[in-house]
């Protein structure tokens, strides 16, 4: 026994719990079958309490910290590969430091989802039925039985009320407990039919079958024919042969059945054959592409901000950067924003490196994302595109870095951990002494300031690489449109041009970034809104299959639309404000021989329909592409003459600090969708604001002076990037103790930096979106100019807040680094 016990090794485990009470480490043993499996960085099942959970080996030690005895074994491994590399285990620690969140969800954040193996509680009722129970254990114990097994969380968030009842009917042995288990995504097995014998002993151990044993003979015939391996699926349907021949033949040992791992491809070899070739670079893209190339060969961190405007190239510079950098035995990461949203984009890559290149986003199924990464963690590629978790893909030789339309706030994750893409780059290329390239044509405040103070080289593409000029912008006023007697939702001069594009057989893009029919419906005797009831905003009309209805873009909820006021009892109820839905209508009355394609969340929530819109609008097979900011960045119509931007407001009135920046982004992006090739272009914006500094630098397209003014403004105000922000936000039922709770986080940092010049601490205040699925929410503001000096009392503040929030069934979050706050 005691030679044993020398021999073992301990396995520190991050185990799959989501709790900060399990936020440590756990000791496992390594069973002597498991010695040579379990590495550092090793996915493993292992005992939790009553449960199996994932757990993932972070080191390997043999030192118990408790009685050898008590410690538990490590039960299976679940994977060949260990999935985290050394750097992506110190690259967990660094997201729990950074951004306040448990090692669990700092490691599952690296890993692709579907691969997690999940044991979930189930409840069911059992055989015995007790003699006494009331009448609410007498409802559960009956939904039960009527309903089979439940899931214990799901179940109680449904029906709040059943807690204690349930845990009588446990007490009492009428329901009983178990875990259900699933293992995540596998490789994808598929059943090969297998040739066991050359050519001339197949054709002379069929020489000796039977006479009445042709299909024997003509299947395996078949099958040498074949080259001697095919899908079983495949054999069975080329010759129409029965499972018994199948059978007969493996017998006899001229084949042999085996299974054989398939990748999933989610782009079923597309694109192949197609393989594109570089472009000339222009002397500026050039110069570009030689201070990137020299960054990358010294092998030290270094950060590009490139600022080129719409249709500079700067995709061209990315794609021979990248060749330079596979070329040179390394490895590159490209990040686009909301990758699906952007199929032109994945064709670039996928037709210049083909087979080179795996893609990871949100739209493939599990097994296909789980297939993409194991191509990047087994180095069969050296390219990875994809959308904000594409930044953890686990390369090990990682040269470059880069990031495309770097000031995108989807490069922000809003869960836990709440990372932003450009921190976790900057990381990585200091661990590999890669190179960072930014990428846009109107870069965040935070990296064009940064590049202000030297942090950051900036490298300018100033022109279009056809040098055709940024197409003219006009401005609508509204206002003046209202005065004249205009009501409808188009300026005369925007129907016009409408109207001249269709009788060219031109095309158009017209940008509403607002979904839906209208924003809100109003009782004009009462004023009623339609509310949610959950949430403190007001109801979106839409039309679902025409019929009309009332829904909330935060919480999913609907409701019929009432054709009187539920207040007052008035008809004078109607609804105010446009979305796309309403657009549309509008088009299609005034222009009806228009070919319109809208493109929002509601028209592409299938598979592929966001790439069918674009293919059938590339081809010319639609005159208007109508959309919200889906449409903004990225595409490339060369058919497109006109953008016509139905309101430039809508983001400039979100209760935001970056809202004139956003807007900004916004209308240089829509607007450089158009006159990128021979034909001229123009743009035509509507507006209720002309005078508004975001709005007149969209008209001019002058990112720098648009960046002075904000830059000022942003600096009078304390506010990023002078001064990093992070939120607490505290939501519960009641107002009282929503408030209550984020004043605990408030009277903590007081007291630590009252006193101190560079943290600011902000008094607790009304979310902006001040109730949210039924919780009221508070925000406390902290803002300091070092996180290391607020790190610690952050932390502290989070805990001790968390604690109170436990006992009255609250939640506190909390966002570092927050990149907006509603
Ligand atoms: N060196 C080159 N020679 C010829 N054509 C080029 C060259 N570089 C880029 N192009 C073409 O110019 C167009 C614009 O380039 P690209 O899409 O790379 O610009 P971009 O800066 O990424 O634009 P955006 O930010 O608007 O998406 C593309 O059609 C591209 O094929
Ligand atoms: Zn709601």
């Amino acid at each position: 026994m005691s030679t044993k016990l020398t021999k073992m090794l301990l396995a520190e485990v991050i185990v799959d719990v989501k709790s900060h009470e399990t936020d440590r480490t756990f000791q496992y043993f390594i069973p002597e079958e498991l010695q040579k499996r379990v590495v550092i960085g090793m996915r493993v099942l292992v005992p939790f309490g009553p449960r199996r959970v994932e757990g993932y080996v972070v080191s390997l030690t043999n030192n118990p910290e408790t009685p050898l005895e008590k410690v538990k074994p490590i039960l299976r491994v679940l994977d060949e590969l260990p999935p985290l590399t050394p750097e992506l285990i110190e690259l967990s620690d660094w997201l729990c430091e950074r951004y306040i969140c448990t090692r669990a969800q700092a490691v599952q954040a690296l890993l692709p989802g579907g691969m997690r193996f999940k044991s979930t509680l189930v409840i069911e009722a059992s055989d015995v039925t007790p003699a006494i129970l009331d009448a609410r254990e007498k409802e559960v114990l009956s939904f039960l039985k009527n309903k089979g097994p439940q899931v214990k969380s799901q179940l109680l968030k449904d029906h709040p009320s059943w807690r204690g009842a349930i845990a009588k009917l446990l007490q009492k042995g009428a329901i009983t407990e178990r875990f259900m288990e699933r293992t995540g995504v596998k490789e994808k097995q598929v059943a090969y039919v297998v040739l066991q014998m050359d050519r001339e002993s197949l054709l002379q151990k069929l020489d000796h079958l039977q006479a009445n044993a042709f299909k024997q003979k003509e299947v395996a015939l078949w099958l040498l024919h074949q080259g001697g391996t095919v899908r079983l699926r495949d054999l069975l349907a080329a010759t129409k042969a029965a499972r018994s021949t199948i059978e007969a033949l493996r017998q006899k040992g001229i084949l042999d059945i085996e299974q054989r791992e398939e990748r999933r491809d989610p782009y079923h070899g597309r694109y192949i054959g197609e393989k594109e070739g570089k472009l000339p670079l222009t002397a500026a893209q050039e110069r570009a592409y030689s201070a990137i190339l020299s960054m990358l060969q010294t092998r030290q961190a270094h950060t590009v901000l490139l600022q080129g405007v719409t249709g500079s190239g700067k995709t061209e510079i990315y794609l021979q950067t990248i060749e330079a950098c596979v070329q040179m035995g390394r490895q590159a990461i490209v990040l686009v924003p909301e990758i699906a949203l952007t199929p032109q984009m994945v064709e670039r890559f996928k037709k210049r490196f083909g087979e080179d290149v795996a893609v990871l986003h949100s739209r493939l199924s599990p097994g296909e994302r789980y297939d993409e990464w194991r191509r990047i963690r087994q180095g069969e590629v050296s390219i990875a595109v994809g959308a904000r978790s594409a930044v953890f893909a686990p390369f090990e030789k990682l040269g470059l870095l880069i990031i495309d339309e770097e000031h995108e706030l989807s490069y922000k994750q809003e869960e836990n951990p709440k990372y932003h893409a450009r921190e976790v780059a900057y990381f990585r290329a200091l661990y590999h002494g890669a190179t960072v390239v930014l990428g846009s044509a109107t870069p965040s405040m935070e990296v064009r300031y940064a590049a202000a103070k030297g942090r950051v080289t900036r490298i300018l593409l100033p022109e279009r690489v056809n040098r055709k000029p940024l197409p003219p912008v006009e401005i609508v006023d509204m206002r003046l449109e209202l005065k004249q007697g205009n009501r409808s939702i188009f300026s005369r001069r925007l129907h016009e041009a409408i109207a001249e594009k269709l009788a060219h057989r031109e095309q158009m893009i017209l940008f509403l970034n607002r979904r839906g029919y209208s924003t809100f419906i109003l009782c004009r005797a009462c004023g009623y809104v339609a509310r949610c009831p959950s949430c403190d905003v007001s109801l979106t009309y839409h039309y679902l299959n025409s019929i009309p209805i009332l829904r909330c873009h935060y919480c999913g909820h609907s409701e019929e639309v009432a054709g009187r006021c539920p207040e007052c009892g008035s008809q004078h109820i109607r609804n105010f404000g446009t979305g796309t839905q309403k657009v549309e209508e509008e088009l299609l009355r005034l222009f009806p021989e228009a070919r319109v394609i809208r493109m929002d969340v509601d028209t592409t929530a299938t598979k592929g329909s966001h790439e069918r819109l674009l293919r059938t609008f590339g081809a010319r097979e639609a005159d208007i592409l109508l959309g919200t900011q889906m449409i903004a960045k990225g595409l490339d119509f060369p058919g497109v003459t006109l953008v016509g931007i139905i309101t430039a407001d809508t983001s400039l009135n979100v209760p935001d600090f970056r809202a004139a920046e956003r807007t900004f982004q916004l209308l240089t992006q829509v607007a450089g969708r158009v006159g990128r090739h021979d034909a001229a272009g123009e743009v035509i914006l509507q507006t209720y604001h002309p005078e508004h500094y975001a709005i007149q630098c969209a008209v001019t397209q002058d990112y720098e002076r648009f960046f002075q003014k904000e830059i000022e403004i942003r600096h009078s105000l304390d506010h990023p990037p002078f001064w990093e922000m992070t939120v607490f936000t505290a939501a519960h039922e009641s107002q009282k103790e929503a408030y209550r709770l984020a004043r605990e986080t408030e009277r903590w940092m007081r007291r630590r930096f009252s006193e101190d010049p560079e943290v600011i601490v902000h008094e607790t205040t009304a979310a902006p979106l001040a109730r949210l699925h039924g919780k009221y929410r508070f925000h406390q503001v902290i803002k300091y100019k070092s996180y290391k000096k607020v790190k610690a009392e952050l932390l502290a503040a989070y805990f001790h807040a968390r604690a109170k929030a436990k006992k009255i069934d609250g939640v506190l979050s909390v966002d570092v680094n927050a990149q907006m706050v509603l």
